[in-house]
Parts: C-alpha cells; structure tokens; sequence
C-alpha cells in the first residue's frame, strides 16, 4: 500500500513540476481515444439493457406460450411421460431453471423439473430476485387443464450485456493502442523528438557550449514552425558564438592588462601573490619549500637618466626576456615595479640550488645589452627569502627578500644574499635611526667636532676640518660611520650638508671674532651632495651669513666625486673656483687617481689617504707613493695635506719628504669647539 502511495505522490509532484512532453502526449492520446471510447460503451450499455430487457420479457412471454402448447396435448390425453419429455424440452432454454406443470385433475401428482446445475432454492430465490417466476394456464378448446410455471434466470440477460460489455472493451483497447500505435511514431517523429533537438540546443546555448554537437550538426530543414523556431536558434548561436569570441578577446586583454605587464609581459604583481598564495597552500600541504628572489638592478636610474627612457625601456624587456630564459617552466617571474623583479623559485631540492640560480640569474644580467647602439653593462642585487622559513605570507616574505636585497647592495652590489632575521633587525635600527636623523638635524643634536691641520715645517695651525657627530640623546656621541651612509640613502645629506655649512662657517666667524686664529675651515662633502646643484646655493648663504671670505674656506671632495663627474658636479666645481673657495681632494690614491682630472679641475689641495701614511713605517711602496703624491703637488703647484699622522716618525718622514701640511692624532684628534679653544690655549701657553 505504501509503495503505491509513494508512487502516486511521486507522480503527483512530477505532474505538478511538469511532466516530460512525450508523456503528455500519451496521456493525451490514451485519454482522448480511450475517455469518449468508454463513454460511449457505457452509453451503449444502457441502451443495450433497456431494449434487452423487453427482449426478454417477449421471449419469457413466448416460451410461456410455446410451453403451454406444447404440453396441453400431454395433458389432455394424460401421457405423463410426454409431458415429462416437454417439460425438459423447455429446460432446455438457458433463460429457464425450473418448469412446474399443475394438472387440474384431482390426484394427479405435479410435475416439477429443475435445471440440473442449479443449485439454490426456487421460492428463496425468486424472493430474492435472482429468479423471476411466471405462470400460465393450459388451454385446450377453451378448457383450462392446469397451469405451468416456469422458472426464469434474471441473470440471464445480465451475463449477455457483461459479455457484450467485455468484448466491446476488448474492442476499445485495441482501437486505442491501434491509435497509440499508428499516432505515436508520428507525433514522436514529428513533434517530439524535434522539441527534443530545440531543447537540447537551447541547454547548449544556455551553458554557453556553443560547439555542443547538438548546437553544430543539427540543419532545420522543416519550414513548419519548430523548423523555424530550430532555425531562428541556430542564427541565434551564430550570434551568441560571435558575440563570445570578441568577449573572449576583450577578456583575454582584460586579463593581461589586469595580470601582466605591459611592458615586459611578465605577469605583474597581483597574478604574482596569487600565484605564492596557491603555492603556499600546496607547499604548507606536501611539507615543501620555495624560494622567493627579489632583484633588483643596480644604477638603473642612472641609465635612464643618461641615457633616456626609451632605453630604460628596452634594458627592462631585455632583462625580462633573459631572465625568462634562465629560469626554469616551473618558476615564475614577474615585474614588481620599475626595476624590480619577482621570482617564484619551485621545488627546491637543497638550498645551493638557488644559490647557483641567484648566480646563473646575476651572469645573464650582467651580459652587456646594447641600448641605442652601446653596450652597457648592468648587474643586479638579489635578495633571497624562503618559504616557510623566512615568511608564511606574501608580503613577509617579499619584504623579508628585499631586506636581503638591501644587505646585498651594502656588501657592494652585483651579488645575492640570502636573508636571515639578524638582517632585519639591522633593517629595522637603521630605519628607526633614519627617522631619529630628520628630528636631530631640525633639533640640534648635531654637532661638529674640528680636527687642526698644521703645518709641516713650523707647526702653526694652518686650518681645521669639519666632522660632524651626533649627540644622540640616548646612544651616546655617534661617528658618521653610524650615520652618513643612512642620509645619504635617505636624501637627509642634503640637509645635513647644508647644516654643516652654515654651522662651520658661523663658528669660523665666531673664532675670527673672538680673535682666535684657526687658519681656514675644511669641510667635507659628499659624492651625492655634489650632485644636487642647491649646494652652491646653501654655500653661499653660508658664507654671506657669516661673513667668511670664500677664500677661507675649503671644500674636501673625494676622488669618486671627479670619477663620476657629471654636469652638475662640474659647474659646481667651475663656480667654487671663480668664487675662490679652495678644493681639496681627500683621500688622495685609493680612487682611479686620473691626472687628467687634477689638470681640468685644478684643487688647490691633495690630501694623501691615510692607509699610505700609516705604512710609511714598514712599507717602502708606501714611502714611494706619498713621496710620488708630494712630487706630484709640487709639480702642479697643489698644498699636499697629510692624513692620519699617528705616530712621530711618520710626521718625521713626511717633514722630510716635503709634505706642507699634516693632520693626524699625533697632533690632535678631532675635538669640540672648547677642547680646540683649550688645545690652541696650550700651544700658544
Ligand atoms: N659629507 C660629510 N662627510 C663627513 C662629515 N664629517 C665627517 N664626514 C665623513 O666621515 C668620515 C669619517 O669621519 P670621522 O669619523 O670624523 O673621521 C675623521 C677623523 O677622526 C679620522 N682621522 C683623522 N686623523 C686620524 C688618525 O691619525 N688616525 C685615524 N685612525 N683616524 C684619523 O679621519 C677622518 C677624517 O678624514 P678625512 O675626511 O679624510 O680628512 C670622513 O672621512 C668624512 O668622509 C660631514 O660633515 N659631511
């Protein structure tokens, strides 16, 4: 019972939801064949039972009649074997059951025959209204001779309209399935299985499937409407096909404008996190590593500067283009930003493995590319960090790369370094001391120190430098070892040397002021410092608010300021001349000491590095090279000053050698305004 209910619930719903069509159809069909089918035969029943009925009732009137004939000759003459054998003649009749003959004799027993395959009981039965009972008297020539009765089976007409009623259904159904069987192929021909091909085609145009084969083979030849309606699909995926290949165009350069670099068309940065993102979550899953680099060329700026961005242009493909080259399918790179680059370094066996990929990448770097018909020679600084050592997202471990990219262009550039967190630390102090600089320059926590320079021959104090320390409030006196690297990579030299300036200059004055004689003032600047043309401009602020005459002043420059000499620098050097300031070469023979830069620049002074004069005791090259520089200076007419004077047989050494002037902590370290004023009192005590 269960099972039929689930059935007709699950039937129920489905009819609700929509059926599938082809088994509309066959309800249809069956319903519309069968329904009027059974109406009519039930309608023909009814009629078939009315008019049966009379029927019956004239045949039961006949044989009534035809009975009582047939046995008043039996009875006239009382032959009771004659009337017995009339009496089963009538049983003979499947309407009769029971024949009952009264004779109007006196005495004279009735006769009474029974169907032999009737069992029930006549009066029962006939009350019941299974039997129906009729009785006639028998005439003879007007004389009445007794009475029959006959016994009719009402049954009897039922069981004829039941079997009438069986064959006409038999009838109907095969009529219907003759219909099913005649109708359905057609309309499963013509209408389903083509509403079947245009729903298919529309699903595949639904799904975007547009090479489904039901959207490609199917050719609509019928011109009825599902030919038409095929046929207007098929226009429509032509269309929607056009329409998905220009969308499929746009969304592929949608897509490499979102994910790739225009330029060099490496993926850039975003599809790069994404990229380390899955590869971390697979790598945290199979317990792998990988190494992330961070490159980074060295003095890309000063291609581009020098030699336009157009070739800036053409270095970054070209880079691009070998670094493609030397990785491996497996890794990826991508541009970060200007002159950076990302690679994602997979499966990773041992860690020297990307140490000879960071080499193999530096070598194919540093191959010359001819930009604008020049070979140029560029190298990178690379930066390495690890997957999960160093960083367990993205951007730790980038930034942990380009802190180690930073190490690796303290250590000199052109190489890689792998990162460790000692690393960072260092990052971080020199980033917290970077800020702690901005507020020391506006806060007055530098200060500058003067070391005297003397002369050779007699000693008197000749001139001081100008060092510059930083009174730092917690770590103490700080060196510009400490310091002058993190401002000039900062930019904050530029202000410092502006500061300097102005602050030697006033001291200068003060000293001149107070009648104390210190001779001129050397004060140092630095490569970067050089460059920026508004040195001439703090310069000269510096000397007219002071009131220093040019003259006194002495700018000490470092042989790598000559080196690279560029336009700016060299206008700087051409006006400090014609305002009078004096220049002095520093560390004189431990740059590419060119003579012909000492011609075209004319310093008034050479300072010899210290390295040479500390060796003058135990070194005979050292001898022959600051014997040489003094030779030199003589020659072009130059001051030679003596750096790093420690002991007295060099200051001997170098008296003799004809050096002018000596500087030294043989004769004084650098030291504050009031340890000078206190030195210079006891010289002169
Ligand atoms: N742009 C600027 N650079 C500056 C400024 N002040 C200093 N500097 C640069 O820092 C360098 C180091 O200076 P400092 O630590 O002050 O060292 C000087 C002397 O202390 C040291 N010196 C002098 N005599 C001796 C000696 O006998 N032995 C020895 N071991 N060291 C000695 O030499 C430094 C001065 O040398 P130099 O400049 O070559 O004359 C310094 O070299 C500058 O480059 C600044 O204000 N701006």
């Amino acid at each position: 019972m269960n099972f039929f209910l689930t059935r007709w619930r699950r039937l129920r719903l489905r009819v609700r939801k929509g059926m599938p069509l082809r088994y509309t159809m066959m309800v249809v069909v069956v319903v519309g064949v069968l329904l009027p089918a059974l109406l009519l035969l039930a309608l023909e029943q009814r009629i078939s039972e009315k008019s049966q009925q009379a029927l019956l009732t004239q045949s039961e009137t006949a044989l009534m009649k035809i009975g009582s004939v047939s046995i008043a000759e039996p009875m006239w003459v009382v032959d009771r074997v004659a009337l017995d054998a009339a009496a089963v003649r009538l049983l003979e009749s499947p309407q009769i059951v029971a024949v009952r003959i009264e004779d109007g004799l006196a005495n004279t027993p009735v006769l009474e025959r029974v169907r032999a395959d009737f069992t029930g009981d006549l009066d029962r039965d006939t009350a019941g209204a299974r039997l129906s009972r009729r009785a006639q008297a028998v005439m003879r020539n007007g004389e009445s001779l007794g009475t029959l009765v006959l016994w009719f089976d009402a049954d009897y007409g039922r069981g004829l309209l039941q079997a009438r009623r069986d064959q006409m259904l038999v009838l109907v159904l095969l009529q219907t399935l003759a219909i099913l069987a005649v109708l359905m192929p057609i309309l499963v021909t013509r209408v389903l299985r083509p509403i079947e091909r245009l729903k298919e085609h529309a699903s595949a145009l639904l799904e975007h499937n547009l090479d489904a084969p039901a959207a490609q083979l199917f050719v609509w030849r019928r011109h009825d409407e599902l030919g038409l309606l095929g046929r207007h699909l098929g226009r429509v995926q032509e269309e929607l096909r056009e329409l998905f290949m220009q969308l499929g165009k746009k969304n592929a350069q949608l897509q490499q404008m979102a994910f790739y670099d225009q330029l060099t068309g490496l993926p850039n940065r975003s599809l790069f996190i994404d990229l380390v993102q899955r590869e971390m979550l697979a790598a945290e899953r199979n317990g792998q590593h990988f190494g992330i680099f961070f490159i980074d060329l060295d003095r890309f700026k000063a291609v581009n500067d020098s030699m336009g961005h157009a070739a800036g242009d053409a270095l970054l493909i070209e880079v691009a283009r070998r670094l493609r080259e030397v990785l491996r399918e497996v890794d990826v790179v991508c541009r970060q930003s200007g002159d950076e680059f990302l690679v994602l370094v997979r499966d990773i066996d041992h860690w020297e493995s990307l140490g000879e990929l960071a080499q193999r990448i530096l070598r194919v770097v540093e191959a010359p590319v001819v930009l604008a018909q020049i070979p140029v020679k560029v190298s990178a600084s690379m930066g390495i960090a690890l997957f999960p050592e160093d960083g367990r997202d993205f951007e730790t471990l980038v930034k942990n790369a380009d802190i180690a990219v930073y190490q690796a262009k303290t250590l000199g550039r052109a190489r890689y370094s792998f990162y460790h967190s000692e690393l960072n630390s260092r990052l971080l102090a020199n980033l917290e001391l970077e800020q702690e600089l901005a507020y020391a320059i506006d806060h007055n926590q530098l200060v500058l120190h003067y070391q005297p320079q003397v002369d050779a021959s007699g000693g008197q104090l000749v001139a001081v430098e100008a060092l510059v320390r930083w009174q730092h409030p917690t770590r103490g006196l700080l060196y510009p070892a400490q310091f002058i690297g993190l401002a000039e990579e900062s930019g904050q030299i530029a202000e410092m040397g502006v500061w300097t300036l102005r602050e030697a200059c006033r001291q200068l004055a003060d000293w001149t002021a107070r009648g104390i004689m210190v001779g001129n003032m050397a004060v140092n600047v630095s490569a970067l410092e050089f460059r920026d043309h508004r040195l001439l401009d703090s310069l000269q602020a510096a000397l007219e608010a002071s009131g220093v005459p040019p003259q006194r002043l002495e700018i000490e420059i470092t042989e790598s300021v000559l080196m690279a000499e560029t336009e700016t620098s060299q206008r700087i050097i051409e006006r400090l001349r014609q305002i009078g300031v004096g220049i002095a070469i520093d560390d004189f023979g431990t740059g590419y000491s060119s003579l012909a830069y000492l011609k075209r620049l004319r310093p008034h002074q050479l300072k010899i590095d210290r390295s040479f004069v500390n060796d003058t005791e135990t070194d005979s090259d050292s001898r022959a090279i600051v014997k040489g520089v003094i030779g030199l200076a003589n020659a072009l007419g130059l001051n030679v000053v003596a750096e790093g004077v420690e002991t007295a047989e060099q200051q001997q050494f170098l008296i003799e050698a004809g050096c002018h002037t000596l500087q030294g902590y043989f004769i004084a370290k650098p030291l504050s305004v009031d340890a000078l004023e206190d030195w210079l009192r006891k010289r002169t005590a």
